[in-house]
């Protein structure tokens, strides 16, 4: 068999002399390790190309240092010497590096009351990148949760209110007659609006810490908010949520401010940028509230 050189267009000269800002791929299965699990995750790598007259990146080196990953629990130091290789391996062609993580992580989480457990979903984006010889993280996540209406609410109390007062003119409120009427559907003639709600936080990390706080992000948000969304349920657990809800009334400005204030208090976030979507039940429009610090 004759041997033949394998023609490498990579190396060649580019026609125009044009560095370019990222060159990369975009989706790449890989299986990451978070928490001693595994878990499906998609992969886009890239670095820049800084030297215009070279025609193209390496796209292999990119690939191959990305198996690193497979192996090792993921960490800010792991995201770091990861984009360390992909500049080691770009060595005079790049000076910044990318990597963006999709995965989503699974979470059990107990019922309210009874003895029960289920699983949650929490999409989540990691974003690494070395820039100016600086290393940043930053972590993304998803988190569903419940909003009642305050507004409604006090409208609602008030046509209780009147129907109290239509049921109880001509007699006198005997405790035993106001309890039962209580228990019956003219004691709830009107009820709040609520929806399922969406969280989307983007947290940066302080680039010295030693884990990646994904469960610790999304438990400070579900604890600010107070009204978490259930797995398995029964009906003590529905009702403890009827009063969690009940008890944490929330415009979309108020879950905004809740969680700012929560993240504010988070040692190793460093900056943020969060976003809550009520997806009204009132209107086919959803409200929607922003927030950001050092961002
Ligand atoms: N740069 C670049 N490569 C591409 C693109 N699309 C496909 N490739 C292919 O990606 C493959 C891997 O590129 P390299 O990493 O440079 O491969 P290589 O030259 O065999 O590997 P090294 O010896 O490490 O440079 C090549 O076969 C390219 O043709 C593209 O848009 N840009």
């Amino acid at each position: 068999m004759t041997s033949l050189t394998l023609p490498d267009i990579a190396a060649q000269t580019s026609p125009t002399l044009q560095p370019l800002d990222w060159v990369g791929m975009r989706g790449i299965a890989l299986p990451v390790q978070l928490g001693g699990r595994t878990l499906s995750a998609w992969a886009d790598a890239g670095v820049s190309l800084d030297d215009g007259e070279s025609r193209g990146i390496h796209m292999s080196r990119l690939y191959l240092a990305l198996e690193a990953l497979e192996h090792t629990e993921l960490t800010p130091l792991a995201l770091r010497q990861l984009l360390a290789h992909f500049l080691d391996t770009h060595d005079g062609l790049s000076s910044s590096a990318y990597v963006r993580l999709k995965f989503d992580c699974m979470l059990k989480r107990p019922a309210l009351i009874s003895p029960l457990e289920g699983w949650k979903r929490y999409p989540v984006i990691l974003d690494a990148r070395i820039e100016n010889e600086m290393f940043h993280v930053e972590q993304y996540v998803e988190i569903p949760y419940s909003s009642t209406c305050p507004c409604s609410a006090a409208l609602a109390r008030q046509l209780i209110q009147q129907q109290f007062l239509n049921d109880f003119a001509n007699q006198p409120a005997d405790i035993q007659a106001v309890l039962q009427w209580l228990g019956s559907t003219a004691g709830i003639v009107a009820t709040p609006h609520s929806q399922r709600s969406q969280a989307a936080v983007r947290v940066r990390l302080q680039d010295t810490l030693q884990t990646l706080p994904v469960e610790a992000l999304i438990d400070a948000v579900e604890s600010a908010l107070g009204t978490a969304v259930q797995t398995a349920v029964k009906r003590a657990d529905e009702q403890a949520f009827a009063l969690a809800n009940g008890q944490n009334l929330m415009f979309c400005e108020d879950a905004a401010r809740r969680i700012h204030h929560a993240l504010r208090g988070l040692a190793w976030c460093s900056g943020f940028d969060l976003r809550v979507e009520h997806a009204e039940s009132l209107h086919a429009h959803d409200a929607v509230a922003e927030s950001r610090w050092q961002w």
